[in-house]
């Protein structure tokens, strides 16, 4: 139940990496998914949600123009800000901060079409009523860090464990602060959660889907084409 009264909830789409793991010719957020590009289904489940606002797409430098005409080609309801990223992905989400300006923002993986309205919403909600949330799913397999030889040197409880996803959410101010804290010390991370948790902010774990994956490795591309023919059969098109 959200407690806060809210006055506009942006997100950032951050689509400016060069999907080196994936390998292909094109960026991976480019690579069509049934009849549009990937990062298009990504920005539709946020143009269609309720509670947001502000959308900013966060692209290379040399993909602003295009992104801008597809997002006119498939019809966007909601102005769009599509604006140039960054070496890391943390640099793309600075930059994405540096032009929002709504209270409460939510970062999401331009490469995580399967998101649904109902886990923005509940990351939304959950961050208003306690300060910070990330989607994130219970770990299936049984997890063992493992040195530099190859050695086993540890099991850890896998009731613990659980993979992160986005959306994450939180206060822009505590966002942007975490940012600077954290370009100011040379520290980079894979998510923006790491960089509040270094700020001392607790952030709750809302549970996500397995099917909100993030299209990574070749493999993933084909596990997409299946989560949507599956949801096409449901009747839930590509949402
Ligand atoms: N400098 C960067 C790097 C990544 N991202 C975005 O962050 C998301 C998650 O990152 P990842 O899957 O690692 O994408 P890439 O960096 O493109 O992939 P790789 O690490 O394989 O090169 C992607 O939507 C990617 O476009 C970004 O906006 N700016
Ligand atoms: C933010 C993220 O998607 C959460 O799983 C992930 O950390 C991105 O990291 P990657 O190392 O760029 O895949």
């Amino acid at each position: 139940m959200v407690t806060e009264v809210n006055t506009g909830t942006g997100v950032i789409v951050v689509a400016a990496g060069r999907g080196t793991r994936m390998g292909s010719k094109e960026s991976k957020q480019y690579l069509m998914l049934q009849d549009k590009p990937i990062v298009i289904h990504t920005l539709e489940v946020f143009d269609r949600h309720p509670l947001i606002t502000e959308i900013i797409l966060v692209t290379g430098a040399q993909d602003v123009e295009r992104c801008l005409s597809w997002i006119h080609e498939f019809g966007m309801t909601k102005k769009i800000k599509v604006i140039a990223g960054g070496a890391e992905r943390q640099h793309s989400v600075y930059q994405g901060l540096l032009h929002m300006n709504s209270p409460w923002v939510l970062v999401h993986d331009g490469v995580r079409p399967f998101v649904t309205q109902q886990q923005v919403t509940s990351c939304y909600e959950a961050a208003v009523q306690h300060g910070a949330a990330v989607l994130a799913v219970p770990v299936k397999d049984t997890v063992k860090q493992v040195d530099g030889q190859g050695w086993v040197t540890a099991t850890p409880d896998r009731r613990s464990l659980w993979a992160i996803q986005t959306p994450q959410a939180f206060r822009r101010s505590e966002l942007i602060q975490a940012h600077e804290v954290a370009e100011e010390e040379g520290f980079i991370g894979t998510d923006d959660s790491m960089l509040i948790e270094r700020l001392g902010v607790q952030v709750m774990v809302v549970e996500g889907g397995y099917a909100n994956i993030k299209i990574t490795t070749p493999e993933d591309l084909d596990y997409a084409e299946f989560i949507r023919m599956k949801k096409e059969l449901k009747g839930e098109g590509i949402k």
